[in-house]
């Protein structure tokens, strides 16, 4: 398994040995050693799934503390570009974004600490996510940013206007928004 760091401290991405033959292919999506020894030892407690036509954006999403999730995100059919958003408020890199793209093909999958807001996009018909979370879904302490906000500025690869929810559509900017955690 392949672990890669970025610029933004924190955010980890595993790409793991993918072993082909003639009946297909296998690979490991989940190893709790080696996800210690990288750093990204959450304690996991609920898995997620979304199935997404081709151009759904969904985030930029986050739950508030005392119910802040660590997620462990990837693709199980197609392929995501998927994003995270610094909001730890002492963070060098506060209000910056990452992008990774994952593909079902390659297995890969992003670890985003708490303190991000995580959304994606998705780049094919029928991709469907898959993360684990390291708390459970509190409604009451869902929180979110627009996912065009002028000032984070984040590329999301397609000049076509994604579908996002109704919900998604009236998150608050990041100029208004003070980081909970
Ligand atoms: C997140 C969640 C939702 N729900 C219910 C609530 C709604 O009735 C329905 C759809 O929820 P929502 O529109 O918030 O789903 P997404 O837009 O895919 O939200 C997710 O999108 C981004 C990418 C994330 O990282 C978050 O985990 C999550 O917020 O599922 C649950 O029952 N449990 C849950 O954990």
């Amino acid at each position: 398994m392949e672990v890669k760091t970025f610029p933004i401290a924190g955010l980890i991405e595993f790409v793991p040995r993918v072993f082909a033959d003639d009946r297909g292919v296998f690979f490991e999506t989940f190893s709790a050693r080696l996800m210690a020894q990288a750093g990204a030892d959450a304690q996991w407690v609920q898995d997620n799934q979304s199935n997404s036509k081709k151009g759904v954006l969904r985030g930029l999403h986050f739950q508030r503390p005392p119910h802040a999730q660590a997620k462990l995100v990837r693709v199980g059919q197609g392929r995501a570009l998927d994003v995270a958003v610094d909001l730890r408020p002492d963070s060098p890199t506060y209000g910056q974004y990452q992008t990774v793209e994952l593909a079902a093909a390659r297995g890969n999958m992003l670890y985003i600490p708490i303190g991000f807001a995580h959304g994606f996009i998705a780049l094919e018909d029928e991709t469907i996510f898959l993360y684990k979370c390291s708390d459970y879904y509190a409604p009451s302490a869902e929180g979110g940013l627009r996912w065009d906000d002028a000032t984070l500025a984040i590329d999301w690869g397609t000049e076509v206007a994604p579908l996002v929810s109704g919900k998604d559509n009236e998150l608050p900017s990041f100029n208004d928004f003070v980081s909970p955690f």
